[in-house]
């Protein structure tokens, strides 16, 4: 299903963003042709769902759609989902990711990923880490980018440097290494005028 030349090429290693805590971006991870029918399949054939969240004591629906996929329960926002099945985009995408760390020495075992779709530049995520307990004192969270290119913004829990955009370009992979969400939060801006676009943030929950 995926090119093996976008996995050779030397050309798409790995841009270093930040040292410490290790963040990094790696273009080109299915190629375009193949990342442009994953976001046609996975928009067209996912059952996105849209809940609800409390805020100030009302209910209001999260302003994106997703879907969560893989091998566990998960809590978000104090609530519980239950996961669908592996559907198979996001199990070649998951191997196309494993294969390209694994070229840089990096072993993961992500079992389950939350699957975030923005239809429009009005839809984003506002700050948190992804820092629950079930995902250990040290997660490592792979997010792949499909479609419109949307920055994800970084800020450092204390203030010690100021806040960043990482651009986050059609078929790419943002790695987010120990220590990132315990260091900072980051959040998904809105902006004018985009199209379509779907995350895919893998993790690795204890079971
Ligand atoms: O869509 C994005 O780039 C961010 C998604 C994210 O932060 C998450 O799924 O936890
Ligand atoms: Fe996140």
């Amino acid at each position: 299903m995926l090119s093996i030349m976008s996995l050779l090429d030397p050309a798409h290693g790995g841009m270093p963003l930040l040292d410490s805590p290790p963040l990094t971006r790696y273009p080109g991870l299915l190629g375009q042709h193949e990342a442009a029918r994953a976001l046609t399949c996975l928009d067209a054939e996912l059952d996105w769902q849209q809940p609800g969240l409390r805020l100030f004591g009302r209910e209001h629906p999260i302003p994106r759609h997703q879907v969560w996929m893989g091998d566990a329960r998960y809590r978000y926002s104090g609530q519980e989902f239950a996961p669908v099945a592996w559907h198979p985009w996001v199990t070649a995408i998951r191997r196309a990711l494993e294969a390209r760390l694994e070229q840089e020495g990096i072993r993961t075992d992500f079992n389950s990923v939350l699957i975030n779709r923005y239809a429009h530049g009005q839809h984003r995520m506002g700050w948190h880490s992804d820092n629950e307990p079930e995902l250990g004192p040290t997660p490592v969270i792979a997010a792949v980018s499909l479609g419109s290119d949307r920055p994800l913004r970084f800020r450092w829990k204390d203030r010690r440097a100021s806040a960043f955009n990482v651009d986050q370009p059609d078929d790419s992979l943002l790695l987010m290494g120990a220590g990132v969400q315990s260091l900072l939060e980051h959040c998904l801006p809105d902006r004018r005028h985009r199209g379509l676009r779907i995350s895919l943030t893998f993790r690795a929950i204890r079971l």
